[in-house]
């Protein structure tokens, strides 16, 4: 069996898993490496006075990794810059925020050779290479350039923009025409797969046939492959001690009042001033409804080297403090806004206690909050799962109570529709959601990628045919 190597700008190892802010990728990976014969290659986190490439590998839980140290340029340019001053507002549909800077483009340029230098040593014949997200799109023509001949793959978390929006970065048919060094890219939905279609055909003069696309020479397989949770292992989470634990804390806490969760990393894609303000809309509209409820916003701060990240927090702080100072009584205090991260099993109990998960990003690339929610409901007694119709998870979730983000009057409808809600329309909202959430769970989306990657799914499909016979 070929080894899968897999590598992202993040690497943390399962015990990382429980540490809070590392986000829905590192979590998804680490699930999925430790049924693999393989390793998962990153950047450590850390930096480094001058790159040396030298490369500390851990064992742990079933999983290699191999990390690197970088240096601090790199990281300024690279990380905070390229990846997320440029290629994640601009992902997002936020060019207002997206800063073009030839500094941060030839940082991005240096990681990936130096991501791809070290990386080329540790591939052996028949390995299969899978690479993650938007801080290493050039890292497989990096990797072809030093001779590599291994099947290569590479899935984009986040979404693709539409064709306008990225025409506004510069040297952007290059870094598009970079991914044609891959055998398979895989997007989180259709939408995000059609939008680089769209590029590709338009921009590039390059020409779709079937679920291939031909550019030149070259002709690679696209797919819409959305990313699952570890469905079965995170309700066994929400039934844990320390879930139950949270879970109990929670009840307590809210007195006979009916919680409304929201956990996302402090980032101005999640529309937080946007959920505050159809929060604070629903406090004005319904001042008899108004003490049923309390909103709990778990919010960890997240890339806080880049500015754009400080202003949304300061934004927040003011926000939540106008709220609470125009609504809390003695005994109530409408939002209780947490800056800090929680182990996963933590939030397990935390998202059984609410009823009602608030998910309401403006873009994202899918969201697996809102999957963890679902599948930390009780069965008997689920709460409600109100999701913006611009999560990748919107896609597949179509049975949560689906909302405008941008829109405090759909928010604000949302919550009394929820609250007000009987609990067989609950249940059988649940269970549709449920269903998806364990049908496309993380080893689906694994395996559906790895084996199209691998070629197998061509396979699959041949034998699958009848024979006529
Ligand atoms: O590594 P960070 O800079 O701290 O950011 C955390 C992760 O954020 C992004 O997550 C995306 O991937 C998730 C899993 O597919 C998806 O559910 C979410 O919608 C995306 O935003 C980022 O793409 C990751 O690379 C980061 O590790
Ligand atoms: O305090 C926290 C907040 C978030 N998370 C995890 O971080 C991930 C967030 O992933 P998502 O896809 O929702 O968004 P991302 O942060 O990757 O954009 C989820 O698995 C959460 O359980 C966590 O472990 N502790």
């Amino acid at each position: 069996m070929s080894r899968l190597i897999v590598v992202s700008n993040r690497v943390s190892a399962p015990r990382g898993s429980h540490s809070g802010a590392q986000g829905g990728l590192a979590v998804a990976l680490s699930a999925a490496l430790q049924e693999y014969r393989g390793i998962w290659f990153g950047w450590s986190g850390e930096v480094t006075d001058q790159f040396t490439g030298q490369i500390s590998f851990e064992r742990e839980h079933g999983v290699t990794t191999a990390t690197i140290d970088l240096e601090p340029q790199d990281v300024e340019e690279y990380y905070d810059g390229y990846a997320n001053r440029t290629l994640w507002p601009l992902f997002h549909y936020r060019v207002d925020l997206a800063e073009f800077e030839r500094g941060f483009a030839d940082g991005y340029q240096r990681v990936n050779e130096r991501f791809a230098q070290t990386l080329m040593p540790l591939i052996e014949p028949d390995d299969v290479v899978w690479i993650q997200d938007y801080h290493l799109l050039p890292l497989g023509q990096e990797l072809r350039r030093r001779g590599a001949r291994e099947r290569m793959g590479f899935f984009l978390h986040i979404p693709w923009p539409p064709r306008r929006l990225l025409s506004t970065l510069p040297v952007a048919e290059e870094l598009v025409r970079t991914l044609f060094a891959y055998d398979v890219i895989g997007f989180q939905t259709d939408e995000w797969l059609q939008s680089f279609l769209d590029y590709v055909r338009e921009e590039m003069g390059g020409h779709i046939e079937g679920d291939h696309v031909v550019l030149g020479e070259r002709r690679i397989r696209v797919m819409a492959c959305p990313i699952g949770i570890d469905a079965e292992n995170f309700a066994q989470l929400a039934r844990s001690p320390q879930a139950r634990m949270a879970y109990r804390n929670m009840r307590d806490s809210a007195v006979g009042r009916d919680m409304i969760i929201g956990v996302d990393r402090l980032d101005y894609s999640k529309g937080l001033e946007e959920r505050f303000l159809g929060y604070e809309r629903f406090l004005k509209e319904h001042p008899a409804a108004r003490k049923e409820v309390f909103l709990l916003q778990i919010a960890p701060p997240s890339r806080a080297a880049v500015e754009s990240y400080r202003i949304i927090r300061a934004s927040l702080d003011s926000l939540s403090g106008r709220v609470n100072g125009a609504y809390a009584d003695l005994d109530w205090v409408p939002i209780r806004y947490v800056n800090q991260g929680y182990s996963r099993d933590v939030l397990a109990g935390v998202y059984r206690a609410a009823k009602i998960g608030l998910v309401t990003p403006l873009r994202d690339g899918m969201n697996l909050v809102a999957k963890e929610y679902v599948a930390a409901q009780d069965p008997e007694d689920p709460g409600v799962l109100i999701l913006s119709r611009f999560a990748g998870a919107a896609s597949q979730l179509t049975a949560a109570v689906l909302v405008n983000p941008h829109s405090a009057e759909e928010i604000s409808d949302a919550i009394m529709t929820a609250l007000r809600m009987r609990r067989e329309e609950r249940i059988e909202r649940w269970r549709s959601l449920m269903d998806n959430v364990e049908r496309e769970d993380v080893v689906w989306w694994r395996q559906t990628f790895v084996s199209a990657l691998m070629g197998e799914d061509q396979a699959l499909l041949v034998d699958s045919e009848p024979s006529g016979d």
